[in-house]
Parts: structure tokens; sequence; C-alpha cells
């Protein structure tokens, strides 16, 4: 079977492709199993600083695989399936390394959950990018109802989730659901290199960046006094002297990660 997932580093950036192009790239167990395990190797591998998550064929993913969730028999097996995208949906999320959605084409349901559990999204000008649950009867269940009105005003996010109806990248980009448009054909290119800044930081600022803007819709206090004890421990780090260094002998610093 064609690996479900191919991964393909090129200097810090490790570029993850969905590759079911006949099923429009459709999210089963078996793709989440795939993306959990490459998310170990990747966790483990120091030279990778950031990833990017990109489909193969005519579009990003087509969302979650019905032709699994028409196998499913009980309420029980269904809320497996749903619990599993939704807990590597989550790791991905909290993964220590940066990510950039590249979407071309469509992501819908899943596909679009997938892209929300990344930290950055890039798309393509003309992509289709939308919640249609609502027109199966059902709702979102891979974290799109709480990710999406982080990101996007409550009444864009309504909108997507109750009429299921999808909007363009132009529109997604304009209520700040994509971070940077690509002109066809060009969205990986463009997502790569948008993940390639990402990974010239420091790893640790990386991830404690992530996870301070990740808690910054909890109380203000709390969330700058944890902005004050990380930013205090991490002078200690030696990538804080090595961004001064770099900064006073006016070349690009070079993060190790210590
Ligand atoms: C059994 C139904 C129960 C409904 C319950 C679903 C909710 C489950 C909730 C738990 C899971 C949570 C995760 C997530 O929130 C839920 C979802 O993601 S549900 C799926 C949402 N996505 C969609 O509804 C999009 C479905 N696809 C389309 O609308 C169209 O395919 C398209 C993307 C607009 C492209 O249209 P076309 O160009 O015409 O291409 P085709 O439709 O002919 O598709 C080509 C080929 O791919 C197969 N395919 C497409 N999407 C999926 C998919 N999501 N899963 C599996 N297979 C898919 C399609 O059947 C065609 O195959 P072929 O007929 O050629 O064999």
């Amino acid at each position: 079977m064609a690996d479900l997932l191919n991964v393909d580093v090129t200097g810090r950036v490790a570029v993850l492709t969905l590759n079911r192009p006949d099923r429009l790239n459709a999210i089963g167990t078996a793709t989440v199993d795939r993306l959990d395990a490459v998310l170990d190797t990747l966790h483990a591998d120091r030279g990778v600083r950031a990833l990017v998550v990109a489909g193969a064929g005519r579009g990003f993913s087509a969302g979650a695989d019905l032709d699994e969730i028409e196998s499913l028999r009980t309420a029980y097996e269904f809320r497996a399936f749903v619990g599993r995208l939704t807990e590597v949906f989550g790791r991905l999320e909290k993964f220590a390394k940066p990510s950039v959605a590249a979407v071309h084409g469509f992501a819908l349901g899943g596909g679009l959950e997938l892209a929300l559990a990344c930290d950055l999204r890039v798309a393509e000008r003309g992509a289709k990018l939308g919640l249609p649950e609502m027109k199966l009867g059902v709702l979102p269940g891979a974290g799109g109802t709480q990710r999406l009105p982080r990101l996007v005003p409550p009444g864009i996010a309504k909108q997507l989730i109750l009429s299921g109806e999808p909007i363009d990248a132009e529109r997604a980009h304009a209520v700040g659901l994509v971070n940077e448009l690509a002109e066809p054909g060009e969205v990986l290119t463009v997502a790569t290199a948008l993940a390639a800044r990402l990974a010239a930081g420091a790893p640790l600022a990386l991830a404690a960046g992530k996870a301070l803007v990740d808690r910054s819709g909890g109380d203000l206090d709390a969330g700058i006094a944890a902005e004050r004890e990380t930013v205090a421990v991490m002078f200690t780090a030696e990538d804080r002297a090595e961004g001064l260094r770099a900064f006073r002998e006016r070349r690009p610093a070079e993060f190790r990660g210590a």
C-alpha cells in the first residue's frame, strides 16, 4: 500500500504530504496513526525545526474518510474514531516544532480541522475551505467547533459551521483563517518558505512561543506571569547569548536548541 503520508525533509523543514489522491486525501484511522508515528520520528530529529502539511493530487483533503465512517456500527466505535482524530490533531497542535498547512484545491471537514491544528495556513487563491458536516446531518467532530472560533470572529465560524458552505482562500485570508495566499501551483513553495523562516528561530523559543499564544485566551495576569517566568528561564539558554552575539556580529544566528 502506498504510504498514506509521505515525508520529505529539506534543510530544517519536513514536508508531510497526505497521499491518498484517489480518495481526495480522506483522513481515516490509518492516516492519523501514520501521522502519529511520523511525529514521533520528527520529534527526535533535532535537525528538523518546522513542518509543512500538504496534500497530493487535486486538493489538501476532503475530510474524514466517509468509507471508514460508514463501516462503523456503534456510537462507541464512532466515538473511538473521532477520539483518535482529535487525539492526533491535538498532538500536532501541541508539537514543539511549528507547522504550516499548505492548502490547495480544498480543505473540507476533517481536512480543514487538520489545517486548523497547524500553527499557520497558506492557501492557493480559489481554494475552498469549509466544514460541510452540517450537510451530512452532523457537526465537525475533530476540533472544528473549538479551533475555528479561536481564529476568526464567532459570526464567521458560525456561518461556516451552520451553513456547511465553504469560503474561498481570499475570504479566508481576509478573516484571518489563512495567513498567506499563494498563486495557483505555488502553495508548497510559499508554505515551505514560511516554514523555513520559522525554522530559523531558536527551538526553545519556538516551542514556548506556541504554548504561550495557545494559552492566551485564559486569565491575562496568569498569562503574563507565565510569559515572564518563561522568558526569565530562557535568559540562561545558550541560544539567548547566541542571538545577541549574532546581532552584534551582523550575522544570522545559529540556534542549537540549548
Ligand atoms: C457515512 C456518512 C455519515 C456522515 C457522518 C460524517 C461525520 C463524522 C463525524 C466524525 C468525524 C469528525 C471529522 C470531521 O469533522 C467530519 C468529516 O470530515 S465528514 C466529511 C466531510 N467532507 C465532505 O463532506 C466532503 C466530501 N467530498 C466532496 O464534497 C467532494 O468529493 C469534493 C471534495 C467537493 C470533490 O468533488 P468531486 O470533484 O466531484 O469528486 P468526487 O466527489 O467524485 O470524489 C472523488 C472520489 O473521492 C471520494 N471521496 C471524496 N471525499 C471523500 C471522503 N471525505 N471520504 C472518502 N472518500 C471521499 C469520492 O467518493 C470519490 O470516490 P469514487 O466515487 O470515485 O470511488
